[in-house]
């Protein structure tokens, strides 16, 4: 297994957020498969799902995570929300280090991502009825690919990454 902090959750978690912290806190380097997409892309992920669809963007997925194995650790690695919905990319976010799965109630989400336009997924009316129906049908994926799982209602960035660093040995 390499040695990377592999962070997973819902739209909204604070992956990029608790990723960026540890990044200031250590002396590791974050990256996150959304950005790493969109560079390659040379577009938005809004754009990606509109022009040319959401199988295509999970192919893209995939490719980062064998492209992240293939590269050098002492990474965060920050992935997009809907990582786990390809069951093949669960044993790759494994090798690739530590996976330690944000999670957050729906509510939470909502109040977070209000007036957000930039994730695909949930434009529109009845958001909370979305990111529920969501998180049933990934609810298990998450745990599966999980090392570890931090309930992050309530807490602080500072709180969430504490506990993340006192657990990555
Ligand atoms: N622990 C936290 N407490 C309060 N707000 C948070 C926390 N973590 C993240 N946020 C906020 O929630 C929003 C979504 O966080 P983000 O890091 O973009 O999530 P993700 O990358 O998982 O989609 C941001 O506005 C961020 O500032
Ligand atoms: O949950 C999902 O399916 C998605 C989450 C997004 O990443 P964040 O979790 O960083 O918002 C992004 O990959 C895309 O909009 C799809």
């Amino acid at each position: 297994m390499m040695k990377n902090i592999v962070l997973i959750g819902f739209m909204g978690s604070g992956k990029t957020t608790i990723g960026k912290s540890l990044e200031e806190k250590t002396d590791m380097v974050f990256v996150d498969t959304d950005e790493l997409i969109e560079a390659y892309e040379g577009c938005k992920i809004s754009e990606i799902f509109a022009d040319k669809g959401e199988a295509y963007f999970r192919r893209l997925e995939n490719e980062t995570l064998k492209n992240l194995l293939a590269s050098t650790d002492n990474k965060v690695i920050s992935t997009g929300g809907g990582i786990i919905i390809n069951q093949a990319n669960i044993p790759l976010l494994k090798q690739l280090g530590k996976v330690f799965y944000l999670r957050i109630k729906p509510e939470t989400v909502l109040e977070r991502l209000e007036g957000d336009k930039t994730r695909p997924l949930l434009i529109g009316e009845d958001k909370l009825v979305k990111v529920e129906q969501l998180m049933t049908d990934r609810k298990e994926l998450y745990e599966m690919a999980a090392d570890k799982t931090i309930d992050t209602d309530g807490l602080s960035v500072s709180e969430i990454v504490g506990k993340i660093l006192e657990d990555f040995t």
